[in-house]
C-alpha cells in the first residue's frame, strides 16, 4: 500500500430512488468521513445496496446527489484508483484462479502487476492463489473481493456486507484489515444488516430503515444518548410485562417493554433492581436479569421504530456528526 492515501468524504444529499412504486431510498442525506470505518446499517431491504449503487453511479437517482470528494463517480478522473467496491463477492469466474482474477482486473484498471502478489499476501490468499475460485469458501470469496477492490490502492472503499459468510475468526481478521485501511487515512463504508457483525469494526454508523435515515454519527455518541435497558427472562413474560408497564407507586413504571424474538423482555426506563423488586412483589419468576445497553438491542430499536427514546431528533445527531467532520 502507498504511504498515506488521503481519504475523500462521501456525501449523500436528498438521495431518492424509486423503482416503480417501490421507494427504495427516500430523501437520504449523510456524510461518511475519511480515516474511520463507517457502518451502513439497516434491516434487509432498507435500501443500503441501492444507495451504494447510486454512489458508484450504477443506478441513476430519482432525485438528489451522491458525491465522492465533491465529484459524482462518473466525473472522477480515475475512478478505479479512487474508489474500490465489493457489491457481490460471489461474482467471480469459477474457472479462474484468484491470481488470474486479480490479473484481469488489474489489467483493466491499468494498475501495476506487483499489486497482485502484494494483495494476495495481504488478504491471506497466497496459498490459495492458484486454485480455481469454484473451490473457494464464502470467506475466501470475500477476501478475493476485497483484494479486487484494493487493486487501485483506492482512497475510498465501499463494501456491501463484507462480513457475510465469515466465521468469528474471519470477522476478527476483517476488523484488523478495515481498521488498518482506515488508519491509513482511507474512507471505509461497510454495510451490514447484522450490527453484531460490525460493532467491533465501526467508529461511525449510518442507520437507515425503509430508505430513510434513522440515525448517523459516531457510535459512541449514539450509545451515550441511548438509555440503558434491562433484559429479563421469565416463564410469566406476559404478566411481567404488564406489571412492569403498570409499575408500583414506589418503584415507578417502565417506559417501554419489548418482547424480543427469543422471548426475552427488554425493559426501558427502569433500573435492574427495580425490575427485580417489581417481579418479586408480583410473585413472578425471573430466570435471567442483566442490565446494560447491548448494541444489538440498540440496533433493533433504531431499525425497528425509527426514533428510540432519548434520541428524539435523530437529525440532531446527524448534524452533530456532520459538524465534527
Ligand atoms: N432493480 C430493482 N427493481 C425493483 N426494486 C428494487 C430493485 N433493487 C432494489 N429494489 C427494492 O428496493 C428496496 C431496497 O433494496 P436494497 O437491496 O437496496 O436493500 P438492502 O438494504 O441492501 O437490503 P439487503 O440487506 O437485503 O441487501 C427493496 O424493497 C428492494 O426490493
Amino acid at each position: 500500500m502507498s504511504g498515506r492515501p488521503q481519504g475523500l468524504p462521501i456525501e449523500v444529499g436528498g438521495l431518492t430512488k424509486r423503482f416503480g412504486h417501490v421507494r427504495a431510498v427516500e430523501d437520504l442525506s449523510f456524510t461518511v468521513r475519511p480515516g474511520v470505518v463507517t457502518g451502513f446499517l439497516g434491516p434487509n431491504g432498507a435500501g443500503k445496496t441501492t444507495t451504494m449503487r447510486m454512489v458508484l453511479g450504477l443506478v441513476a437517482p430519482t432525485a438528489g446527489t451522491a458525491t465522492i470528494g465533491g465529484k459524482r463517480y462518473a466525473d472522477l478522473p480515475r475512478p478505479s484508483a479512487t474508489v474500490g467496491a465489493v457489491l457481490d463477492a460471489s461474482a467471480v469466474h469459477p474457472g479462474h484462479s484468484a491470481r488470474d482474477h486479480l490479473h484481469i482486473y488489474r489489467t483493466m484498471g491499468g494498475h501495476p502487476p506487483e499489486r497482485v502478489d502484494r494483495l494476495l499476501t495481504r488478504l491471506g490468499l497466497d496459498r490459495a492463489a492458484d486454485r480455481r475460485t469454484r473451490t473457494f469458501s464464502t470467506g475466501m470469496r470475500q477476501r478475493l473481493g476485497l483484494a479486487t477492490a484494493l487493486l487501485g490502492d483506492p482512497r475510498v472503499l465501499l463494501l456491501d456486507e463484507p462480513g457475510n459468510g465469515l466465521d468469528p475468526e474471519g470477522i476478527a481478521w476483517l476488523r484488523g484489515l478495515l481498521r488498518g485501511l482506515a488508519a491509513e487515512g482511507r474512507t471505509v463504508l461497510v454495510s451490514s444488516h447484522v450490527l453484531s457483525e460490525v460493532q467491533q469494526i465501526v467508529d461511525d454508523v449510518v442507520v437507515i430503515r425503509e430508505g430513510r435515515l434513522v440515525a448517523a454519527g459516531p457510535l459512541a455518541e449514539i450509545e451515550r444518548l441511548s438509555p440503558g435497558t434491562v433484559l429479563v427472562r421469565s416463564p410469566d413474560a406476559a404478566a411481567l410485562r404488564t406489571a412492569l408497564l403498570r409499575g408500583t407507586a414506589r418503584g415507578g413504571a417502565a417506559d417501554r417493554v419489548d418482547l424480543m424474538p427469543d422471548g426475552t423482555l427488554c425493559v426501558y426506563g427502569l433500573a435492574d433492581s427495580a425490575v427485580a423488586d417489581l417481579a418479586a412483589a408480583e410473585q413472578l419468576r425471573v430466570y435471567g436479569l442483566s442490565a446494560g445497553t447491548s448494541l444489538e438491542q440498540l440496533f433493533l430499536r433504531l431499525a425497528g421504530d425509527g426514533a428510540p427514546a432519548g434520541l428524539d431528533r435523530p437529525s440532531a445527531l446527524t448534524d452533530e456528526g456532520r459538524n465534527r467532520r
